[in-house]
């Protein structure tokens, strides 16, 4: 028989939201390969959906035209943190994705419920279906995708901070410009109507701006031992 202390700890779902440059990715990949956990990014997700409708000319100052295609693509998300993978239509989208354009882009096509009801669908069933447990993250996991997690974490860092890491991952790019668009793309991701980027209210939040990357992955894995021994 089984003991208490051989058996599998059980399985857990962490959401980790925040905006951009906050070290959401680096840190939800970090905690999921320590743990043995399944990973999803849900910006590679709307990055994806953004990127299939400038491929197909897709007028993305008009909600309705994006609503009305928003179920065409699909999108599969590989949710394995040492290599995860993002495809549309088959075809690999996880370097297009990272554009400048689809960036600027991405905040007017998710704001569109018709895409966000589509994302989320997927995402919750891809949480569901992560036998060892997942760190999902994003922007409204905690309050709109996942609102039963075991344990939520809210991200932040000042713009300076984060302007300075992003712009450090685009070789060359203004640290200024960086931060002008950053702060641009929260604004928008923050104020619309529909699941906006938002600290849920039981999540715990954590400054990164003094932090390294190794401690907030640190923070992160005890947060998730806690409260797996309380489960
Ligand atoms: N605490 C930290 N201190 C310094 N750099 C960090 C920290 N966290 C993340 N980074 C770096 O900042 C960049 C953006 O991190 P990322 O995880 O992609 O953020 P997000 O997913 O929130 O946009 C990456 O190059 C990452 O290595
Ligand atoms: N759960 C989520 C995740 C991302 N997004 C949207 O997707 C965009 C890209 O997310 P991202 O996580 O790839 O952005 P970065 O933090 O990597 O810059 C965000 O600016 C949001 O517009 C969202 O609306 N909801």
């Amino acid at each position: 028989m089984e003991t208490a202390a051989t058996a599998a700890p059980a399985a857990v779902i962490v959401a980790i939201d925040g905006p951009s440059g906050t070290g959401k990715s680096s840190t939800s990949k970090a905690v999921a390969a320590q743990l043995g956990l399944s990973y999803l990014d849900t910006g590679a997700q709307y990055r994806a959906i953004t990127w299939w409708m400038v491929h197909n000319g897709i007028d993305l100052t008009d909600p309705s035209a994006i609503a009305a295609v928003a179920g065409k693509p699909e999108i599969i998300s590989g949710t394995d943190p040492a290599a995860p993978t993002i495809t549309v239509d088959g075809t690999d989208v996880a370097g297009p994705i990272r554009t400048t354009e689809v960036t600027s882009k991405v905040s007017a096509v998710s704001a569109v419920p018709e895409v966000r009801a589509r994302i989320t669908e997927l995402q919750r069933s891809i949480a569901g279906s992560a036998e060892q447990g997942i760190v999902v993250e994003g922007r409204d996991i905690g309050t709109t995708v996942l609102p039963d997690a075991d344990l939520k974490i809210f991200l932040t860092a000042s713009p300076e901070a984060r302007a300075a890491r992003r712009s450090g991952e685009l070789k060359g790019a203004d640290v200024k410009a960086t931060q002008e668009a950053l702060v641009k793309r929260d604004a928008a991701d923050s104020s619309r109507k529909t699941s906006p980027l938002a600290k849920a209210g039981d999540a715990v939040e954590v400054d990164t701006t003094e932090l390294t990357l190794q401690q907030v992955i640190e923070c992160v894995v005890t947060l998730v031992g806690e409260k797996r021994a309380a489960k």
